[in-house]
């Protein structure tokens, strides 16, 4: 009997993991400031010295957590080489984000038969616990928050940095931390006293140009696929269609997707199609999954402007969308919003590229946006209608 999976063997892939988002590539394309940044932030640790703390921010894609596992892996070399006190700590604040959760993982790496119950201490107990934990075994720790703005409660980084000073540690015990966001902002949107507290280095990681995309790629190039699978002017191509926006994840990701349909099809090489065909892919689950995140009013008036431009096969005016919202939440017995809220939602759609929307001067009647839908409206309706709520509009 033939086996289910086919032979096995891929005339594409040589060595997939090497497209997976966990892969830790050997060197770094274009971020030799920010790893030297980062190291000079630590080393004091290397010699029985307080770390620096930092926030590093930058869009998607930047290759913010990869510089942060690169620099603590090879901290981690001379942890072990020279036998050094120092324990770092990994937190994905998208996984773990409350105050106990994050002193019980802590607690994991420096103390680990330390016994605490996962729930019922009052949070007082916990870093009693923690501050225990490390007078006892002398470490310092380099707590790294990836995801940081999804953490519930900023006080774990005032509590974490003040634990010298109000000597709940010995003096020569220290904690560093390191957060990772997303969001460029984020350090503007901290406490002042947490600020104080942290003094940090805020690094900015800027997108990476076309020239540092194209080097990402080949790279992997050599280690993911067989020989002669994929040639520059392919990936040439994939740095035209996903590298714009300087994401690295996102042109790995569509590399993959290629190499999959590729596979699927059973081609010797990955052509100009299966891009296209994998970017199509890309484009349509990124679609859907952000209008499946979309607030319910903003669902209704997305919905609205769909089924507008359906009937009048033409544009449509900010107040034929708001008229036909009102009707929607009505019929789902929903409270709507005011005017000005609909008009903000309307531009957000035009921000995020779903429609465009230039406003147009109505003479003494005001102004109002001339809108037109950007993406399919098939696709948006099947999106939209996941959610239950509107499957009876
Ligand atoms: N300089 C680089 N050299 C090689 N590969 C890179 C580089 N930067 C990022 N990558 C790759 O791009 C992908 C995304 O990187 P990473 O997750 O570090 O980005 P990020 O800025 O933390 O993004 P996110 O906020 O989405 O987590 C990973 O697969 C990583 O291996």
């Amino acid at each position: 009997m033939t086996n289910i999976f086919g032979t096995g063997a891929s005339k594409i892939f040589r060595d997939r993991s090497v497209l997976s988002s966990r892969y830790m590539p050997e060197e770094l394309v274009g971020r030799d400031k920010e790893i030297k940044e980062l190291v000079e932030i630590i080393r004091p640790v290397l010699h029985h010295g307080e770390p620096a703390n930092a926030i590093i921010s930058g869009n998607k894609g930047t290759g913010k957590t990869t510089v942060v596992r690169y620099v603590l892996k090879q901290l981690i070399e001379n942890i072990e080489k020279d036998d050094l006190n120092v324990v770092p700590v990994f937190i994905n604040c998208q996984k773990i984000n409350t105050t106990s959760r994050i002193i019980q993982e802590i607690l994991n790496k420096v103390s680990p038969e330390a016994e605490v119950p996962k729930t019922g201490l009052s949070m007082g107990r916990y870093y009693r616990a923690l501050w225990k934990a490390l007078n006892e075994t002398h470490y310092t720790i380099i707590v790294v928050f990836d995801e940081i703005e999804l953490l519930k409660n900023h006080t774990i980084l005032y509590d974490l940095s003040h634990a010298g000073e109000n000597m709940s540690i010995e003096d020569d015990i220290f904690i560093g931390i390191i957060g990772i966001a997303d969001d460029l902002t984020f350090h503007g949107q901290l406490e002042q006293s947490i600020v104080s507290a942290l003094q940090q280095k805020n690094l900015v990681f800027r997108p990476y140009d076309s020239d540092q995309i194209t080097q990402i790629l080949e790279k992997r190039n050599t280690s993911a696929f067989a020989e002669g699978v994929l040639n520059s002017e392919i990936i040439k191509l994939c740095v035209e269609l996903a590298g714009e926006e300087g994401n690295a994840s996102k042109v790995v990701a569509l590399l993959e997707k290629a190499g999959n349909i590729a596979d699927t099809l059973g081609s010797g090489e990955i052509t100009q199609e299966h891009f296209r065909l994998a970017n199509e892919e890309m484009g349509d689950s990124e679609l859907i999954r952000s209008i499946e995140k979309l607030p319910f009013h903003s669902k209704l008036v997305l919905l609205s402007i769909v089924k507008l431009t359906n009937e009048l096969n033409d544009k449509v005016t900010t107040g034929q969308i708001e008229a036909l919202y009102r009707k929607f939440c009505e019929e789902t017995n929903t409270d709507p919003l005011g005017r000005t809220s609909v008009s903000r939602i309307v531009s957000e759609f035009d921000m995020e590229g779903f429609i465009s929307a230039p406003v147009r001067s109505r003479g003494r009647y005001g102004k109002t946006r001339l809108v037109a839908l950007k993406k399919s409206p098939h696709k948006i309706v099947t999106a939209l209608h996941s959610d239950y709520r509107l499957n009876q509009l």
